[in-house]
């Protein structure tokens, strides 16, 4: 293994994975994030859009300060206010990035209005004030992937020339397929003079499922950073997974010979947190992070792992930070091994915080005959998501419904004071909703609401996911608890809370809002 065959990881789950809609995260869950995202070994954290809002400045700022040997990077469009604002942001890091872009297809080049000519002038123009600022720059053709090959050279010669040391190649709306991936790579490769001094990224779209294997296309063909996001995460239908390519990487290096210096045993742990603070649940069957990603259930399958594990596992699930344990907790379980056990499923958690923690787990052991892993997982996630300092707070809820009908009586904590509903609805969830509403009017529309059992059994723990909008702005809340009804309200109060943040962010005419498109 040679420096040549290094792979450098450029995480951008806090930037283009909070353009999620609905996935935005507050500041201290951004700072948590880069924390995990910074010991866990990736090279590039893509912070935030410094430009686009005082909170994503803060954010990016803060991190630069923090990260302790990830490079630190800031988006700008090409514009010299950006740059400067992204300068402003990122300086303070030990390895600041200035990652500069603007879309280079005939589709992309109508938004400014500028023509090929002046589109090069305005590349040659940023590029060379983006590393006036900072020795660290890099460019992206946005929509590379829809650009004419013989314009796609022109520009990133360009960008060459005027200092970028990192040519990113995005693929912005998942078009490309793994062949054409790798050739477009291995065409800049030979056409643009200077190509083999600077790195190439790829950061690709998953909108038809492509975004991994197109990834790994393009560092076959020479490209020697993966942008990527825990989870997936990211505009529509999502960015290449991490921990996909890393373990990709890993698993078939006799194919793919390529290193990343990514700790892979802090996968499950960050990806349950980015799973928990952006309130997108990992599908059951999604790639090394899903729930059933290392279970067997039928016979043939379980008869062939008992003989031998491999016949059926291609890793193992302490690879990723999954740690079989035999601690079988319940309500006589203490803290340390409740502390043992969330090491176990990938969380760290500091003493004041297990403190908290083991108050809900004891509660729920109460409830429930068995607390299974799964079970620790959701009481986690619903920990993260609603807190003692939320501004609403579900105080008591008594519901009644049956063929005679549907009727809540709810209390909630608005602030410091008390205040009591008592409505009818079609269904209970709806009788809930309906003095929430009552409660706390807004004009927030319902988008999804989602119930899942987290384990078997009737005395199973649901967690729901609740997605609202207002406005433009999208949010979402999740909660878990053994009364479906009451984590249908948690839930939902969880998301109000936050749209009130968001609220508070944004104000009502700001122009960082969100804008959703539906076509049906
Ligand atoms: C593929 C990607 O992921 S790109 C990154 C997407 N991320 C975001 O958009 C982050 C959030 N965005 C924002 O907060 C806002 O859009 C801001 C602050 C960046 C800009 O807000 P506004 O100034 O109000 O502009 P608005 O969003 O309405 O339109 C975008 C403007 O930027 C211009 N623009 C877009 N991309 C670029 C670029 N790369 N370089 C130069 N100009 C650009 C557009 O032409 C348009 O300007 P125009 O109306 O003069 O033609
Ligand atoms: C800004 C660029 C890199 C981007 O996010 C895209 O093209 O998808």
């Amino acid at each position: 293994m040679t420096d040549k065959n290094r792979v450098l990881i450029f995480d951008t789950t806090l930037r283009d994975g909070e353009q999620s809609p609905g996935a935005t995260m507050s500041h201290a869950e951004k700072l948590e994030i880069a924390q995990m995202l910074d010991e866990m070994g990736v090279d590039i954290i893509e912070a935030g859009f410094p430009i686009a809002s005082e909170g994503d400045f803060a954010a990016v700022s803060e991190i630069a300060r923090q990260a302790q040997n990830a490079q630190v990077c800031g988006l700008a469009r090409a514009q010299i206010p950006d740059i400067d604002r992204c300068w402003e942001a990122v300086k303070h890091a030990r390895r600041p990035r200035i990652h500069t872009f603007i879309g280079t297809s005939p589709l992309h080049r109508a938004i400014p209005n500028l023509d090929m000519d002046q589109m090069a002038e305005r590349i040659h123009q940023t590029v060379t004030h983006a590393r006036n600022l900072c020795d660290n720059v890099q460019w992206s053709p946005m929509d590379a992937t829809r650009t004419e090959h013989d314009y796609l050279c022109r520009v990133v010669e360009i960008a060459i020339k005027a200092g970028a040391t990192t040519i990113n190649i995005p693929d912005t709306v998942g078009y490309t397929a793994p062949r054409e991936s790798a050739d477009l790579i291995r065409m800049l490769l030979e056409r643009v003079p200077g190509a083999d001094e600077i790195i190439f990224a790829t950061h690709c779209h998953n909108d038809l499922g492509m975004a991994t294997a197109n990834a790994l296309a393009a560092v076959e063909a020479g490209a020697r950073q993966i942008e990527c996001t825990i989870n997936g995460l990211g505009e529509r239908a999502g960015n290449t997974a991490l921990e996909e390519v890393v373990m990709a990487m890993r698993v078939r290096n006799d194919i793919m010979p390529y290193q990343t210096g990514i700790d892979t045993t802090k996968i499950i742990g960050i990806s349950r947190r980015v799973a928990a603070v952006s309130g997108f649940a990992v599908q059951y069957n999604k790639a090394i992070v899903g729930k059933n990603a290392f279970l067997h259930e039928s016979g043939i399958h379980q008869d062939g792992v008992l003989k031998n594990v491999e016949t059926f596992e291609i890793m193992r699930p302490a690879d990723i930070g999954l740690n079989e344990t035999n601690i079988a907790m319940g309500k006589h379980s203490g803290r340390a091994a409740l502390r043992a056990k969330l090491r176990d499923l990938g969380y760290e958690v500091g003493d004041n915080q297990l403190k908290d923690v083991f108050v809900r787990f004891k509660a729920l052991a109460d409830r429930k005959k068995e607390v299974y892993d799964d079970d620790i997982v959701a009481l986690m996630q619903d920990s993260a998501a609603n807190t003692d300092s939320d501004h609403l707070q579900v105080r008591h809820l008594r519901v009644v419904c049956g063929s005679d009908g549907q009727s809540a009586a709810l209390t909630l904590l608005v602030g410091d004071e008390e205040k009591r509903a008592e409505t009818t609805g079609d269904g209970p969830v709806d009788a809930c909703f309906n003095a929430v509403r009552q409660i706390f009017p807004h004009e927030a529309r319902l988008l999804l609401y989602q119930v899942h059992a987290v384990t078997e059994g009737t005395d199973a723990q649901a967690t729901v996911s609740v997605r609202m909008e207002e406005d433009g702005r999208i949010v979402t809340g999740q909660a878990a608890d053994t009364d479906t009804i009451l984590a249908s309200v948690k839930a939902y109060v969880g998301a109000l809370n936050r749209l009130i943040v968001r609220r508070e962010m944004t104000g009502p005419d700001s122009d960082a809002k969100q804008i959703s498109m539906y076509s049906h």
